[in-house]
């Protein structure tokens, strides 16, 4: 059943997309929010992300059914602290954190008792604010939800109708091996994008000038990736250390052997890698899931 009153606490990016998607895709739903920057509170009134801008926590979630945090995953302990007085006692407790294993320990530990159903919308971009957020976001993406083991069937299905209200796709995992999964297909690469681009930048041999004039498609695809917000990235691997080491370990083995074949001249080699590669980049487009998709409010491409 989809929920009545929901709240959203931090109307950035995602905290600001849910509430345009509430609003237009389920205008039955009465939709609160609160950020603690009021800079981003007076804008998300201005754009109208949600009905109502509150001037507390509080009195955001007061009347909730559903809250929802989306924060920075190193803010959501504190966020959830800031509603524990108000939060009703049925309400649920989710969050859209981009790890999840830490987060819901933290808002777990801030709201003992509480019905805790974290997820994950595997939908965003680059940007960041009050002004980014776009009510189509999330259609046609998956958002995986990782309920703890005791969880109530009913609250599961309460998040999980809400997403799906949104245009998204559900699945249903366990928190660690959410982690893992999206240490290898989001957090991984976004350690590679930042880590070229630096190396870019600090060339002796090749100047700024010559960079930014020459960045060819490979180079401006990850320069995008690579402007992704600061505060949630470092906190993205900060709480999910474990798994990113785990699968940086791998990736540095493999990219050792790359490195050897190139300079041992074993073409075979980087040949077979490419060609498997090319075919999981076919996949994907076959599942509808490549940048070929109708292009939901993005201006970058
Ligand atoms: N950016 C993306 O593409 C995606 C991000 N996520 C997750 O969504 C969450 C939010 O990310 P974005 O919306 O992109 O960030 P954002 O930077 O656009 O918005 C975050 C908002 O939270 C507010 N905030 C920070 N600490 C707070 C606190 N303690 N209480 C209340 N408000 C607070 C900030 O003022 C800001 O307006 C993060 O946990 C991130 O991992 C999930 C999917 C995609
Ligand atoms: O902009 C991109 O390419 C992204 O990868 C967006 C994104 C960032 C973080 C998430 O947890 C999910 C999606």
């Amino acid at each position: 059943m989809i929920p009545n009153n929901v709240a959203i606490i931090g109307l950035g990016l995602v905290g600001g997309s849910i509430g345009l998607a509430t609003r237009a895709m389920l205008p039955q739903v009465a939709t609160t929010g609160w950020d603690a920057n009021p800079d981003v509170r007076r804008r998300a009134a201005e754009r109208g992300l949600v009905a109502n801008v509150c001037e507390t926590a509080e009195e955001a979630v007061r009347d909730a059914d559903l809250v929802i945090l989306c924060v920075p995953v190193g803010a959501m302990g504190e966020a959830a602290a800031a509603i524990a007085a108000a939060v009703p006692s049925g309400a649920i407790v989710s969050d859209v954190g981009s790890s999840k294993r830490s987060v819901g320990d933290a808002i777990a530990k801030a709201l003992p008792g509480a019905t805790v159903i974290p997820a994950h919308p595997v939908a965003g971009t680059e940007k960041s604010g009050p002004d980014a957020g776009f009510a189509e976001l999330f259609r046609h993406r998956w958002c995986i939800v990782t309920p703890p083991a005791d969880a109530p069937a009913e609250a599961v299905a309460a998040v999980s109708d809400f997403w799906e209200g949104l245009g998204a796709k559900i699945e249903i995992m366990d928190p660690a091996h959410h982690d893992v999964v999206l240490a290898v297909t989001s957090h991984i690469p976004h350690l590679i994008a930042y880590t070229i681009v630096g190396t870019a930048s600090d060339l002796e041999d090749v100047t700024r000038g010559e960079v930014i004039k020459y960045s060819a498609g490979g180079f401006r695809d990850f320069t995008r990736i690579a402007a992704s917000d600061p505060t949630m990235w470092r906190d993205v691997f900060l709480t999910n250390r474990d798994a990113v080491l785990e699968v940086l370990g791998r990736f540095t083995e493999d990219l050792t052997a790359l490195q050897r074949a190139i300079r041992n001249g074993d073409g075979d080699t980087l040949f077979e890698l490419f060609e498997r590669t090319r075919a999981i980049r076919r996949s994907i487009i076959e599942e509808g899931q490549d940048d070929a998709r109708p292009d939901f409010g993005r201006s970058d491409h």
